[in-house]
């Protein structure tokens, strides 16, 4: 591709549920392969690229409490799940000759790196993907919440939300056919109107850091590197 993308240095968070595939569990392998062939698209691009992954195709500590379960207990579960998930997509990365490295919020030295923000900084000055692993490190967060600390944190130029659906609707489009989605919005719409794609925390990091949010679908293959090139389906969150 030949495009100058429109950003030159981004974050992507890959929905955890999007690795399960048909599976309805897990990871499905050539799901994995699919999203890494599409990052290394982008990162044909030239674009400068940093990944948080879910963790929601294995474990959501929130629905551990649904059912009287420990919070705390069911979230570092949780994070755990996003290490496996970060293992298993940095194997498809390596698949397709990227090199990718992972850093853990949570020390695990025998199957990662731990994070610091200097390490990922001088990782993807040298060209390198970094997927951060075990979201905040921190429970009652999500990974959405890890992707706008991290994206704040290495200076993205934008956070990318590779979800299920194709964008952010008026209401929910998995509950509801007739809801329309935006082309795109501000931030404080997102808020005010209680767009629930992101987590207020989220949205409320990203737009003190003045880093834009683009929501588009997971599951279009080759889309990452469309709406890098400008072009594809999304809704774009800005700050005016
Ligand atoms: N206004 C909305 N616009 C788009 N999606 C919404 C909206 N409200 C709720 N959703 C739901 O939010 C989901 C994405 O949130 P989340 O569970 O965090 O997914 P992910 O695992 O991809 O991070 C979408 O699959 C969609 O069904
Ligand atoms: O900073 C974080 C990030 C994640 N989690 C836990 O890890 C789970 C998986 O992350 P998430 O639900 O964000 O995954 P996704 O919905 O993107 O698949 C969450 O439900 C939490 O239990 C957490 O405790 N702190």
């Amino acid at each position: 591709m030949t495009d100058t993308p429109l950003y030159k240095r981004v974050l992507i968070k890959v929905s955890g549920e999007a690795l399960m595939g048909d599976q309805g569990f897990g990871i499905d392998v050539s799901v994995a392969d699919r999203i890494a062939g599409d990052i290394k698209q982008a990162r044909d691009l030239d674009v400068e690229i940093a990944i948080v992954i879910g963790g929601g195709n294995i474990f959501r500590g929130v629905a551990v409490a649904s059912r009287g379960g420990d919070r705390v207990s069911g979230d570092h579960m949780g994070m755990l799940a996003t290490v496996i998930n970060s293992v298993a997509l940095r194997t498809s990365l390596q698949k397709h000759g990227i090199d990718a490295v992972v850093l853990s919020a949570i020390a695990m030295p025998e199957i990662c790196e731990s994070f610091s923000q200097r390490k990922a900084m001088a990782y993807i000055n040298a060209g390198r993907v970094v997927i951060f692993a075990g979201g905040t490190g921190n429970p009652f967060f999500t990974t959405d919440s890890a992707s706008a600390l991290r994206a704040a944190e290495i200076g993205a130029d934008a956070l990318f939300k590779g979800t299920q659906v194709d964008g952010i609707y008026s209401a929910d489009p998995k509950k509801n056919p007739d809801a329309m989605r935006y082309e795109k919005l501000t931030h404080k719409d997102v808020l005010d109107k209680g767009l629930n794609v992101m987590d207020v925390a989220a949205v409320a990091l990203t737009r003190e850091n003045h880093i834009p949010i683009i929501v588009f679908s997971i599951h279009e293959k080759g889309g990452f590197a469309e709406i890098l090139s400008g072009r594809g389906r999304s809704t774009l969150v800005t700050e005016v």
